[in-house]
């Protein structure tokens, strides 16, 4: 039996928290994993403002409370004075994995040139990897999933694909994905006999 990953997944809005208009952050970031990730998951949602101390704090009852093992968070990456995800992210931080957010920008420049204006990062906090995506609801599919061409070949993999290895690495409950979404990368020697 495979053991149930806690995933937080935080919507940074200052409109959607206020109600000036519905949140699709949350619910992309849940029609995502469920359709994608195929091992037992549980969920923790916030829907929370652009305030630095709220979501550090969010950050922290997720990972130090509420026991999540991924936090996914969409919002506040850009350049905008209000927009301090990654600043919060940084701050909660035990480690930085430069990586993700590399690899974001790169498989986001394939869908609009300004995906170079997204900050976000990737962090290790405790027992805990956390994400942060930007905040258009689509690219909540397009940077976990990457970019494939008309024949449904992977042109640029996605960030998840790399998901399932690290959590094994931080000791985190194994998960397996859909291949059709998104083929989980793991070396050879971390391989489980099918
Ligand atoms: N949680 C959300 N739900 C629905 N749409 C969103 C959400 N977050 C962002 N968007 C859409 O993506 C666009 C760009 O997102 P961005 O994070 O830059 O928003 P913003 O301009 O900082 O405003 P806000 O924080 O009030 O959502 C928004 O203008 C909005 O159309
Ligand atoms: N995949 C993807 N990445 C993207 C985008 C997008 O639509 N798709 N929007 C870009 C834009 S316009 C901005 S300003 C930055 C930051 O967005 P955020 O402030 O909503 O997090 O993300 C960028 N990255």
């Amino acid at each position: 039996m495979n053991q149930t990953l806690k995933i937080g997944l935080v919507s940074i809005s200052d409109r959607a928290s206020q109600g000036v208009y519905e949140d699709k952050g949350l619910p992309a970031l849940r029609d995502w994993l469920k359709r994608t990730v195929t091992t037992p998951l549980e969920f923790e949602a916030r829907l929370i403002a652009d305030e630095q101390d709220e979501i550090e704090s969010t950050l922290i009852d997720l990972v130090d409370y509420q026991g999540c093992q991924l936090v996914l968070t969409t919002g506040g990456t850009g350049p905008a004075p209000r927009d301090v995800t990654p600043e919060a992210t940084l701050a909660v931080a035990d480690r930085v994995m430069p990586g993700f957010g590399e690899q974001m920008r790169q498989i986001s420049l394939a869908f609009v040139p300004t995906a170079i204006l997204s900050r976000q990062v990737g962090v290790i906090r405790k027992q805990a990897l956390i994400l942060n995506l930007p905040g258009q609801p689509k690219a909540i599919a397009e940077t976990l999933e990457g970019l494939r061409d008309a024949d449904g070949q992977v042109k640029v993999p996605g960030i998840f694909a790399a998901v399932p290895y690290c959590l094994d690495l931080i000791g985190a409950p194994w998960i397996d994905t859909d291949p059709a979404v998104v083929k989980a990368f793991r070396p050879k020697s971390a391989q489980r006999p099918a």
